[in-house]
Parts: structure tokens; sequence; C-alpha cells
């Protein structure tokens, strides 16, 4: 994913500003240290001046002694500030990281899952923890430290005015490239900066992905061919990084060759006015002692300026994603539901995907379906006709993009999204687990229960019977064993019963099971049926059927076809009446007697 800023720097780092607020006051402290610093460097030149053009012309020793002990105390001071500016950004500085960080995860949480389906994994990892902390990273030193920096040449420039004229004039006309250097180099190494950290992103998909199926790769032996396309992107992104750093050297060139031009004309300059008796030789000597304090100051505008453009280049990317919108969230004045009977419904509803092609005809295309409370319904059709994708409607995983789904007669959309989703569970057929006890997998929707509570165990077994689990009592710790990422220490058909588990604990009015059942054998599969009859009795349940033993569980059975249910009936019924039905029927696998 590749996409180029447009906002002004001001503006991009502009938007850190709400972020930053609340640090102000330890920044703004930060920053007094910080001059204080600099007025402690600079106050050393002047010092020498008066050295120079006094106690050492009058051979006054007493004076020279205390001078320099002044030196010294001066330069003490300067650390010491130094060292308090850095104690007094760094810590606010990293509660803004923790608050971006959290804000963004936050966002991730809201955003849709179509937001999901368009983004890579890797762009969203790279922006959370790289663009992040090199934000952090900038406002703590870089942004800083260009301040301090800048600060130092107005401060200098203002002192060779003080002293003549004539310097003050040279030195600042020496300075004036930098600005125009600057400027040039900034819409050059804006563009690289965004390709190299797009590059960055895409590397970062690439490893999760190549970690992620490891397996696959492994099995098919296609190893080298993911190197080889990492190899690709890798070399791509190093290819960005090359022109960024030859454009980085052309400007570090510059700004090496500014302060060093400067001062030779300022000498120049500085000898011909002590000749014409405009100036002192203390205030030459004070002169050298300055462009040497103001050397540093300039050389480092140049690595400054090209930090900012990272920096805000990573402000950007961030703000793409706190930019986007949140397609599905509660309604301005939601309806609450303490309560669901579980009756629901889909009433003409339409869904089509946001990037589906245009003239294509609608996925699901004016359906309708009703769902009495306590039955079961299982929904069969042929692959690809869209069952997943309904299943996902009553949540709102996605919208439907017409009609309605309506739970107890209200629409869905009209509901606060946290009633609507305990209502309403759902457990997919790729069952994912998170890196966490198998209590806490199972109990995951049960934020209600206090841990450990005699309820929540009591929630915890009765679902791992229905889910016919039990073979977590059995692992080495037990339900606390933790299951590592995606569960995949355990069997697919084990991960398959804590994703059944899960949702049967949380004991919604209404379950929603695409295919939950496909990894089980089909002993194991028998039993958890009986168990989850048990459930189901009081329970509303839509059920994605690709096994006679799952039709075998509903009341109805409503047949989808070409986006819309053409018929609903009793398994004997559709049997006796749709020729379509029985084709579906024998097609579904086999295993169980119809
Ligand atoms: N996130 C998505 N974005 C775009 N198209 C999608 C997305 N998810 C699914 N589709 C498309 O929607 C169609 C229906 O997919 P869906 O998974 O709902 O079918 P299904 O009936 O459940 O299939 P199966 O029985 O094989 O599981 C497919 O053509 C699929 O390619």
């Amino acid at each position: 994913m590749t996409t180029s800023s447009s906002q002004s720097l001001p503006r991009s780092l502009a938007r850190l500003w709400p972020f930053v607020k609340p640090a102000m006051p330890r920044v703004i402290a930060g920053l007094c240290a910080a001059m204080l610093a600099t007025a402690a460097s600079l106050a050393i030149p002047l010092l020498l001046q008066w050295v120079v053009d006094g106690p050492l012309t009058s051979g006054n020793r007493q004076a020279l002694v205390w001078a320099t002990l002044g030196v010294l105390a001066l330069g003490i001071a300067e650390a010491a500030f130094i060292f308090l500016r850095r104690t007094l950004v760094l810590r606010p500085m990293t509660e803004v990281e923790f608050e971006i960080r959290q804000s963004f995860y936050e966002r991730l949480q809201r955003l849709s899952v179509s937001f999901h389906d368009r983004w890579q994994s890797g762009q969203l990892l790279s922006r959370m923890m790289q663009d992040i902390g090199r934000i952090r990273r900038w406002l703590t030193f870089g942004a800083i430290m260009l301040f301090v920096n800048l600060l130092t040449m107005l401060a200098g420039i203002a002192l060779l005015f003080r002293w003549h004229w004539a310097l003050g004039v040279v030195f600042f006309l020496c300075s004036l490239p930098i600005w125009i250097v600057g400027y040039r180099f900034e819409q050059k190494y804006g563009t690289l900066s965004r390709t190299s950290q797009d590059q960055a992103g895409d590397l970062a998909t690439s490893v999760e992905e190549s970690v992620h199926g490891i397996r696959v790769l492994k099995a098919f032996g296609r190893g080298g061919h993911a190197l080889g396309q990492f190899r690709l992107k890798a070399e791509s992104l190093r290819g960005t990084e090359m022109r960024k750093a030859r454009e980085v050297g052309v400007m570090w060139f510059a700004y090496d060759m500014v302060p060093a031009m400067a001062l030779g004309l300022c000498l120049l300059t500085g000898i011909v006015l002590v000749s014409l008796d405009h100036i002192t030789v203390g205030e030459l000597f004070a002169f050298f002692a300055l462009a040497a304090a103001l050397r540093w100051p300039m050389n480092s505008l140049g690595f400054l300026f090209s930090f900012m453009i990272d920096a805000r280049t990573s402000v950007d990317r961030v703000f793409e994603v706190f930019d986007t919108e949140i397609e599905i969230a509660d309604p301005p004045s939601p309806r609450t539901a303490d309560h669901s009977r579980g009756e629901l419904a889909f009433r003409n509803v339409s869904f089509r995907f946001q990037d589906a092609r245009s003239g294509e005809r609608d996925l699901v295309d004016g359906l309708d379906l009703v769902l009495r409370p306590g039955e079961t319904m299982a929904l069969v059709g042929a692959t690809g006709s869209g069952k997943t994708t309904l299943t996902t409607l009553p949540t709102r995983l996605y919208d439907v993009t017409g009609g309605a789904v309506e739970l107890d007669g209200v629409d869905v959309r009209e509901l606060k999204l946290e009633d609507l989703r305990r209502h309403i569970g759902i457990a997919f057929e790729e069952p994912i687990l998170f890196s966490a006890s198998v209590r806490e997998n199972v109990l995951l929707g049960r934020e209600d229960l206090e841990p450990g509570s005699p309820e929540a165990e009591r929630v915890l077994r009765e679902a791992l019977e229905v889910a016919q689990a039990g073979f977590a009592y059995e692992l080495p710790e037990g339900v606390d064993t933790p299951v590592s990422e995606e569960g995949l220490s355990l069997s697919g058909g084990q991960r398959q019963r804590l994703a059944l588990a899960r949702v049967v604990a949380a004991a919604p009015s209404v379950l929603v099971l695409d295919d939950p059942l496909s990894a089980l054998d089909v002993d194991t599969e028998a039993m958890v049926e009986q168990a989850l009859r048990r459930v189901l009795a009081t329970t509303t349940a839509l059920i994605v059927a690709h096994r006679p033993s799952t039709v075998a569980m509903a009341d109805r059975v409503a047949v989808l076809r070409d986006g819309r249910v053409v018929e609903v009936g009793t398994h004997s019924e559709l049997l006796k009446s749709s020729e379509h039905y029985r084709f579906l029927f024998s097609t579904l696998e086999e295993g169980v007697d119809s």
C-alpha cells in the first residue's frame, strides 16, 4: 500500500498537538533549560572577549584566574542544563508515544472488518511500531534540537551583529544557501521517505505472511520462492534507502561547506575590521570561539531536517489510519436492548463487498428469511453462494447495503453494538484463539463474570462440555494452559471445539454458527451435536451446513441461491418439493445418514 502525503510539513506535524498538549508544561520547562544551556555556551565567547581585551592586555592575574573559573562554571552549567532538558522531556514524550500507540490500537479495534480486508497487517504493524517510535524519537530529540540549534544560530548571528554589523551580514548571507538547499531537499526527500516507509510496511507484511504460513511453505517446498519474493521487496527498499542516502549526502555536503565558507569569510572580514580598528582583537578572538560554538548547530541542521521529514511521513502514515472513517459504529441515539426474544429476520437484504466490480450482481440480492425465537435454521447453498457472508451481517461485521437485518423487529443498526453482540454470538469456521489460557479464550465474551468465581467456573465447565472439549482439563496446566499464537499447538478439531465453547459460554439469544464442526471426526461431531441440541432447544440458531448431520439438527432449512433464499422448509419437505435441494443435499459431505 503506497500513498503519497498531501499535507504540508507544518500541517502534518501540527496534527500531533492533541497528543503533545498535555506534555507541554514539561516540554516548555525543557525548552527553558535548553535556552539556558545555549545562553551558557554563548556567554563563553563574551567572557573570552573580556579576558583578551581586559585582564590579558593589562596583565591582571587575579582577574585571569576568575575568568578561567568563570569559563569552567559556564561549561558545567551548560552540561547541567542539557541534562535537565533531557530529563524533563524524555518522560512526557514516552507518555505521548504510549498515548498515540494506545489510540492507534483502539482505532484498529473500532475500524470495520472491511477496513481490515483492505489493509495489509504488516502495514498496520509497521505504523504501530516503527512510525510511532520514530515520532517519539523526533519529539524527544529532533524537534527539541531543531529548536535549540535554530535558537543558537539566531542568538549567535545577533551577537555577531552586536560586535559589528559587517560580521553579522556576512555570516547571515553565508547561511542563506542552507535554507535553499533545505527547501529543495524537502521536496525530493519527502517522496523518498514516504516510499521507503511504505516499502518497509510491505516487507513487514511479507515476513508476517511467511511466518504465518510457514507450514504451507515448508510442506510445498516453497521456502526458496518466498525468500525470492522477500529479496525483491528488500532490494526495492534498499534501492530507496540508497537514493535517500544520496540525497542526504548532497545535503550534508552543502551543510558542511556553508559553515566552513562562513567561517573563512568572517575571518577575512574580522581581520579587515581589526586592522581598521572597527573591532578589538578580543572581539575577533571571541568571534572564533563563537564560530566554533555555532558549527555543530549549523552542521546538525541537515540531519535534523531529514529527521523531521521522516517524522512527518510517519505522522502522515499513522494519521491515515486515524482519518479512516469508522463505518460500523453505534448510531447517534442507540436503542438499548437488555433482553432479546431471539427473533432474527432478514428483510429484503442486499449486500456487496466494497471491492466488487461495478456491474457485478450483489452477492446477497433481496434476501428474506425469518428465524422464529428458539428455532434452529440450517443454511445450505452451493460453494461461494454467500453463506459465510450472510452470517456476518446480523452482528454487523459488515453492514447490509440494502434492506435490513432485524433482531426482535428492530433494525440491528439502531441497536447499541455492545448489546447486539451480546445477544447474537458467532462462531467462525476458522477458529481463532488468542495467546492466552484456555479459560481466557473460552470466557472471552463473558466480561461480566468475575474471573475464578464459581459462576465463571460453572459457565466454563458447561461450555466445554457442550463443545466436547473436556480435553482442556487434561492439558498440562488444565484450563490454565496457555495456547500459543492462533492455537497452533492444538489440533484443528480441538481449536474448533474451544471456539465453539466460547460462543456457547457467551450464552447469546441468537447463535450464528458457520460450519463450526467441519474439523471434527464423525464420532466427535455426533457427540457435539447431541450436546449442542440442549443449547439449541432454547436458543435461536442459524447454522451454515456442509454436512447432512448438521442439517439433521435443524428445525427448518433455508436454501440460498443467486443471493436469495429460494426455499425454506423442513428437510423432508424440501427433499420432496425441491430438485435443487435434492441436488445440494447429495453434494453435502458423506458421513451421516440422511
Ligand atoms: N472480504 C471479501 N471481500 C471480497 N469478496 C469476498 C470477501 N469474502 C468473500 N468474498 C467473496 O464472496 C463470495 C461468497 O463467499 P462466502 O465465503 O460467503 O461463500 P460461502 O457460500 O460461504 O462459500 P463456501 O461454502 O465455499 O464456504 C465469494 O465469491 C468470495 O470470493
